[in-house]
């Protein structure tokens, strides 16, 4: 018998603008399965780091912010075939420095509905919630098959 699949523990940031509500979206840089797709800023959770943590330093990697403080505000899974993931989702509204992107990558401010497009299916549940928090319908993005990466 095989073993279940492992998850992949992932922290992700709800970057929420107070001015408007704008949320931001990240393109997934070259290289990484999805490449391209559109993403709520994160990555994987090391040993040892607790989901704040994380996320915290993600942001530095990816975006050059520092976040003030991050709460888990929901729990997703999503089994991709490269990877069964755990989304630790989290609500953030301070942060400070300024936005650079140090992965080749795009951002967008966006509201709901998205603008951009394609975004990674294990956000849509998140979509939708946040969705109903605004008494917006719901929107399903359109489902886009990722091109295989090059070997
Ligand atoms: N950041 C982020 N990841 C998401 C979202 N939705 C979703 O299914 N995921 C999945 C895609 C990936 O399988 C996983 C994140 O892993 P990743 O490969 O981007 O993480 P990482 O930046 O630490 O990558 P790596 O360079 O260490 O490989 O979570 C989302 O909205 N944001």
């Amino acid at each position: 018998m095989s073993e279940p699949r492992k998850h992949t523990e992932v922290a992700v940031g709800v970057l929420i603008r107070l001015s408007d509500d704008a949320l931001l979206l990240s393109s997934r840089p070259e290289g990484k399965a999805y490449a391209g797709f559109w993403e709520f800023p994160g990555g994987k959770i090391e040993a040892g780091e607790t989901v704040e943590e994380a996320l915290r330093r993600e942001l530095q990697e990816e975006l050059g912010i520092t976040i003030d403080g991050a709460e888990v505000w929901k729990i997703t899974e999503h089994d991709y075939p490269h990877a069964l993931v755990r989304l630790h989702w989290c609500k953030v509204t301070a942060w400070s420095g300024e936005f650079e992107m140090r992965e080749g990558q795009q951002m967008a401010w966006q509201q709901l509905p998205l603008d951009v497009t394609p975004v990674l299916p294990g956000a849509f549940p998140v979509l939708q919630w946040l969705s109903e928090e605004r008494g917006l319908p719901f929107v399903p993005p359109p489902v886009v098959a990722p091109v295989a990466p090059a070997n």
